[in-house]
This record gives structure tokens, sequence and C-alpha cells, in this order.
């Protein structure tokens, strides 16, 4: 019977048995793989090493593999994207992590990869060559001790209080006319503003249930989970792409413009209807297109922009743009990262003036929140824009949220935006009502 046990013991086969030989690699790849359908967050629930690492790649179309990811440890690290794209093309092996929203880049090689698509599980565990081989043997037994074991993924039952939100809802509606007045003085023609909101809750919360739960209830997303340390972790539920690399095509969005969802299924249409043809909206959701293709022309062909569609999610819709191109032949992911992060459907146009606006007025460090996390190897890559998103650390979440101002904004509106956006996370927890203070 295939089963945890079976690829854990294959695993430690070829580890013992593996003896470094003259002109070995720098890295090696030990690889095994079952048939089996795991859960890889109850998995990695039940894992002690860190970093860890989920994503969960969004299928745009039932022919589409669903693709789950789960790394624990971590082999090599890589501080700029150019060290990182070096070592994929030396060794060919998967870097995970990202970039933050300022472009502080965080890629490593894990210890240990898991691999869930169609059903079938691959491992890889991988030994750094060049270091002293007992102590890589003995740092990989370790990641593999509890390697069969997973936790029961459970609902979240906490409540949580509101202790602070960075901008209250007047302060808000001051940034955005402050951004209006930068639009008409001609600073830049989008800028996209962000909100944190602090919660507290009594017990501490688990970062995996709530992705899970997040997982179940917000679909057609990307979903992940980074985690440095046992006490911190990054998770969310994103709907847009930065960019899926396949060879050397090229898959990009423009995500931006939004209207309401709810249960309603005629208000849905509507709200639709009206996004589709709303200017402010269209006006929006444009910016980004001029933006990532500008950005991308320089080392791609045949730019190929889509035609508008809606895509719709649990509490909002947006509009979205379909981006198609074909890389240059060396055109690669440090191209690819460092041209089209961040976009100007999370930071603005043109970039640098709407960067100076946003690292002057908001109060609160984005960090990874509309940064990137990813995967890349020499044959594909893909990377979602880190959106709905927060940080989990024990007792206490920090949820961010955020809305593209252009002309004809009006902050009250782009208030309920965010607040919206911000309760895709939110809902899934109890509100207990109660402010701690604000
Ligand atoms: C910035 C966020 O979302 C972005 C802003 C949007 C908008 O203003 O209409 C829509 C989708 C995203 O590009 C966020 O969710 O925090
Ligand atoms: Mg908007």
């Amino acid at each position: 019977m295939d089963s945890l046990q079976s690829l854990q013991q294959q695993l430690i086969q070829q580890m013992d048995a593996y003896q470094p030989c003259k002109n070995q690699p720098e890295i090696t790849a030990l690889t095994a793989k079952i048939q089996l359908e795991q859960n890889l967050l109850a998995w990695l629930k039940a894992q002690q090493d860190y970093p860890q690492f989920y994503l969960h790649c969004r299928a745009d179309s039932p022919n589409e593999q669903e693709n789950h990811i789960a790394t624990i440890g971590q082999v090599r690290t890589f501080t700029t994207v150019n060290h990182a794209q070096t070592f994929v093309r030396r060794a060919d092996f998967t870097l995970v992590g990202g970039m933050t929203f300022n472009g502080e880049c965080d890629f490593y090689l894990p210890r240990l990869l898991l691999r869930q698509v169609d059903g079938e599980l691959t491992a890889t565990l991988f030994i750094d060559s060049q270091k002293d081989l007992s102590v890589e043997k003995q740092l990989a037994g370790k990641c593999l001790k509890n390697f069969t074991k997973s936790v029961a993924l459970e609902p979240v039952v906490q409540s949580v209080q509101l202790v602070e939100k960075k901008a209250t809802q007047a302060q808000w509606c001051e940034w955005v006319e402050q951004a209006l007045l930068e639009i008409k003085k001609g600073s830049f023609t989008k800028v996209v503003l962000a909100n944190e909101s602090i919660f507290s809750s009594r017990q501490p919360i688990n970062a995996i249930d709530f992705l899970a739960e997040s997982e179940k209830k917000n679909t057609g997303c990307y979903h992940f989970f980074f985690a440095q340390k046992a006490d911190c972790a990054f998770i969310g539920s994103s709907p847009e792409r930065l960019y899926l690399r396949n060879g050397q095509d090229l898959q990009t969005e423009a995500l931006a413009g939004t209207a309401v969802m709810s249960d309603d299924e005629e208000q849905n249409q509507r709200q639709g209807e009206w996004l589709l043809k709303d200017e402010k909206n269209e006006y929006e959701n444009m910016l980004v297109v001029e933006d990532i293709c500008g950005n991308i022309e320089s080392f791609t062909q045949n730019i190929e922009v889509q035609s508008v569609e809606l895509k719709r999610l649990r509490l909002v819709q947006h509009l979205r743009r379909k981006i198609f191109a074909k890389l240059t032949a060396l055109a690669a992911d440090e191209a690819c990262l460092n041209a089209i992060h961040p976009t100007a459907a999370v930071a603005g146009l043109p970039k640098q003036n709407a960067l100076r606006f946003l690292a002057k007025t908001e109060t609160f460090e984005r960090s990874w929140y509309a940064g990137t996390l990813g995967f890349m190897n020499r044959a594909r890559a893909e990377f979602c824009v880190t959106l709905r998103s927060a940080f989990v650390e024990q007792n206490r979440i920090r949820v961010f949220a955020g809305a593209g101002i252009v002309a004809g904004s009006v902050p009250l509106l782009e208030w309920q935006e965010i607040e919206r956006k911000a309760s895709g996370l939110l809902s899934l927890l109890q509100n207990s009502g109660e402010h701690i203070c604000q």
C-alpha cells in the first residue's frame, strides 16, 4: 500500500545508500513518488522544522491540474533574484520564496519538498554535497522525523477583537484625498493605498487551520503559507497571479477594478454588468495593462492582451485582463520578477512616484503584503501577488487590504472596498464586536 511510511522509507534508504562520488554535483536530490492524495496542510501542521512554505496554485480551468507544494527546512538561501536564477540555471532544482512589497528577496532551496499533483505525491530531499556529509545526513534525518505524521485540520472557533486600524475611516479618507490631489497635480495617475487592521484573540489562532478554512471558502485563489518560525506565519488567499512561466511562455494579468459579490445571484449579475461598464474601474484596470505591457516589452515578443472578463470571488468581483507573451531566448525569472513586481495593481503608475507617496503616507510596513510568493525551476515558475493576506502571530492577527486610487475615486467607497477585501479572511473568524481601543 502506498503511504507516507513507504515514501519515508524510500527516502531513508536512498539517504543511507548515498555516497558522494568524484565530480559530485553541488546539490544531491533524493526523490521518491507514490500514488496518494495527501492534504499537505494537515501534513505541514505536524512538522517541526522551519521555514515552512505552502502554495496551492490557482487553477483557471478544469483541465488545469491542481498543484500544491509544501516545504520544510532550508539548504541554501538567496537574497537576490539574480543569485536565485543563477542557481536554478546551474542546478535546476525548485526554489521557493519570493519578494516583499519593497523588493527584499527571500528565495531558498528547501530541505524537503512535497508536491501533490493529480493524486501523485512526490517528495524530494536535498543534500548539500559541499557541506559535511554526516551533518547533512543528520539535518535531513531530523526533517524526516515527523514525515509520516499529519494533524487533522480543525475549524477555527476563536473570536477576535479589533485592537487597531492603522488608518481609521477618517484617516483613510484623508489619505485618499491627498492621493487625489497628487493625481490632479500630475504626480501619478494611480496609487494603491492600503490599510493594516490588528485583531486579538483569547487563544492562539492556528495559522494552518485558518488557511485551510480559507482554502475551502475562498475558492478560485492562490493559497499561501510562509513561516520562518513557529509563532509567526504569513497566510492568504489571493486571486491575483503575478506571472506563470512555462518554458518561454509567459502568462500574467491585470486584475483591478472591484464590485460586490454576495449570496444574491441577481445582484451579482447586476454588479458585474455595472463593473464591466464603469469608467473608473475600467481605467483602474487599463492602467495595470499599460504598466505590465510597458515593463515586459523589452524582453518579450507577441504580447497579447485578452478582452476584459470578470473574476468572481466570494465577497468581491474584479475586472481581469489576461496577458500572454513569449520571453526572448535569454529572459527568465530575474527579468520577470524585477520588471513586473510590484505592478500598478498594488503600487501605482508611474511606479516610483506612487511608491514615494506610499512610503510617506502609509503608517505601517507592508512587508509581505502585496509582495509575491511562488516557486521557480528551469522549466516553470509561478508567482502570486500576496493580497488578501495576514500575519498570524499567536493571539494576534494583522490583516491587510488596499484599493487603487484614480481620478474619480470616492474616499468612502474605497474604504468600503478595502473593508470588504479584508473580510475575505476576517469573516472566517467570529467577530466578538468588542473594540479594545481605536
Ligand atoms: C490591493 C488589493 O487589491 C488590488 C486592488 C483592486 C482594486 O482596487 O480594485 C483589485 C484587485 C487588486 O489588484 C488588495 O486586495 O489589497
Ligand atoms: Mg478598486
